[in-house]
């Protein structure tokens, strides 16, 4: 089943076109909306809640259009939005409690739901104390429970790396990934860095300038590319040796930092690099197929 589905999306604001006849279709997972700034996610985002209505086409979340039926996708749908929102003199419990109260939980239910849900985002040391003193990742722990308190089956998540050290990133990817598996809650979470969504995706979707570049599968964009990395011990001149030998065997081959990277020609190229690499004497650290990075992907 899609979990999110647009045709033809557009959005037209005065003299700026936001979203170009955007055609996308994704299944439940982890999402990533890859795009730099300007390139049309946060629009998205709110068109997919109901919150803007499109210029053209139309966009359905979990089966229901957002045009139409935003009340019921907002009921079932989380949302935590790139800037910050948060009241600086209330604890993070008493906000918590206060977003579960408005979404319908009756209050000792609200109150449950609401520890459970800063334990599971890794404030419940701190729920007590008012949000105004917490640091950016402790702010956006916050966001990320507001939109995560009515049980939804799809977060929304815009830009939640953002203002985050690289040891806060790695900890609010990680936060998104135990999201998408252990809790089974699909995410579309957006970001301008390809390489950290990379990292925690089933899926991405990447726009710029409104329009869609590619909608794939991550396990797609990195499929094994048909290129041996070979490794040998720390020595240059014995890695040009090699390199020069396997040129001699018909090989193409290019030197790569401390690997060389070689095409591999059927299934004779392992054992001429394993003969090549014995006959030299030489000692292999590794020899492992290669899979891009999606940023090579795209720099090609
Ligand atoms: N309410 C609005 N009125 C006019 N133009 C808008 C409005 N909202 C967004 N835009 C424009 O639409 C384009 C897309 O903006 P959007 O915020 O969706 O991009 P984004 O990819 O989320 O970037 P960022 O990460 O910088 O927020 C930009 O050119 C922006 O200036």
């Amino acid at each position: 089943m899609s979990i999110i589905a647009t045709r033809e999306l557009g959005m037209r604001f005065p003299g700026v076109l936001a979203l170009d006849q955007l055609t996308i279709d994704v299944e439940p997972g982890v999402i990533g909306l890859v795009g730099a700034n300007g390139a049309g996610k946060s629009t998205l985002i709110k068109i997919l809640l109901g919150l803007l209505a499109p210029t053209s086409g139309q966009a359905s979340v979990l089966g229901l259009d957002a045009v139409r039926d935003s009340m019921k996708i907002r009921e079932r749908v989380g949302y935590m939005p790139e800037n910050d929102c948060l009241p600086p003199d209330v604890s993070a419990t008493e906000f918590i409690v206060h977003v579960a109260r408005v979404s319908g939980l009756p209050a000792s239910a609200a109150r449950e739901r609401a520890a459970d849900t800063l334990r599971h985002v890794g404030l419940y040391e701190e729920r007590y104390r008012p949000i105004g003193g917490y640091s950016t990742g402790m702010r956006q722990r916050v966001k990320l429970a507001q939109a995560l308190v009515h049980d939804p089956q799809l977060i929304f998540l815009d830009e939640p790396t953002n203002g985050l050290d690289p040891a806060g990133r790695d900890e609010m990817l990680a936060l998104i990934q135990r999201i998408g598996g252990q809790f089974g809650i699909s995410v579309l979470v957006t970001s301008h860095l390809l390489g950290e969504l990379e990292r925690v995706a089933d899926h991405l979707v990447i726009i710029d300038g409104g329009r869609l570049l590619r909608s794939q599968a991550v396990t797609d964009f990195t499929q094994a590319s048909g290129v041996l990395a070979v490794e040998i011990e720390d020595d240059p001149a014995n890695r040009d040796a090699l390199g020069e030998r396997l040129t001699q065997a018909g090989l193409r081959v290019q030197p790569d930092g401390r690997l060389l990277l070689i095409d591999i020609a059927g299934e004779t190229t392992y054992d001429v690099v394993r003969d090549s690499v014995a006959d030299l004497g030489l000692a292999l650290v590794r020899m492992e197929n290669r899979r891009h990075r999606i940023e090579e992907v795209f720099s090609s």
